[in-house]
C-alpha cells in the first residue's frame, strides 16, 4: 500500500508494538507504574516503562530500529521483574511476555531487514 511505501519502518514499528501489546492480556503493562498507589517503586527502578510511553516515543519518532523498540520492552519486563517477588501473578506474567515478546521482536527484525 501507499502508507507502506511512504513510513515502512514506522508501520512496522507500529505493528510491532500493538503485537506486543495483545499478550499483555491483564493490562498489567498498559500504563505508567502509579507512583502514588506504589510509593517505593523508584528504589527498585530507576527508569519506568509501560506500552503507553513506547507508544508516545514511537509517535515521536524517538525509535529508529526494531532494536530501539525491543530495549524498552526489555525495561519494561525487567522492571516487573525486579520489583514484583517470582511468586506473584506479575512477575509470572512478565516471564510469559518475555519469551512471546522476545518471538514477536524477532519475526519484526526479519521484516525490516526484507523491508531494507
Ligand atoms: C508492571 C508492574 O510492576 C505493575 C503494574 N501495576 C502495578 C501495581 C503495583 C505494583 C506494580 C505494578
Amino acid at each position: 500500500t501507499l502508507e507502506l511505501q511512504l513510513t515502512p519502518a514506522l508501520v512496522l514499528l507500529r505493528s510491532t508494538l500493538e503485537q506486543l501489546q495483545e499478550k499483555d492480556s491483564a493490562c498489567i503493562f498498559i500504563s505508567p507504574v502509579k507512583l502514588s498507589e506504589v510509593p517505593d517503586y523508584l528504589e527498585f527502578v530507576s527508569e519506568p516503562m509501560d506500552f503507553s510511553t513506547m507508544r508516545k516515543k514511537l509517535e515521536g519518532h524517538k525509535y529508529c530500529s526494531v532494536a530501539d523498540l525491543e530495549t524498552d520492552f526489555n525495561l519494561m519486563v525487567s522492571n516487573c521483574l525486579r520489583y514484583n517477588s517470582s511468586d506473584t501473578v506479575f512477575h509470572k506474567a512478565a516471564m510469559q511476555l518475555k519469551e512471546v515478546g522476545g518471538a514477536i521482536l524477532r519475526h519484526a527484525q526479519r521484516q525490516a531487514v526484507s523491508i531494507g
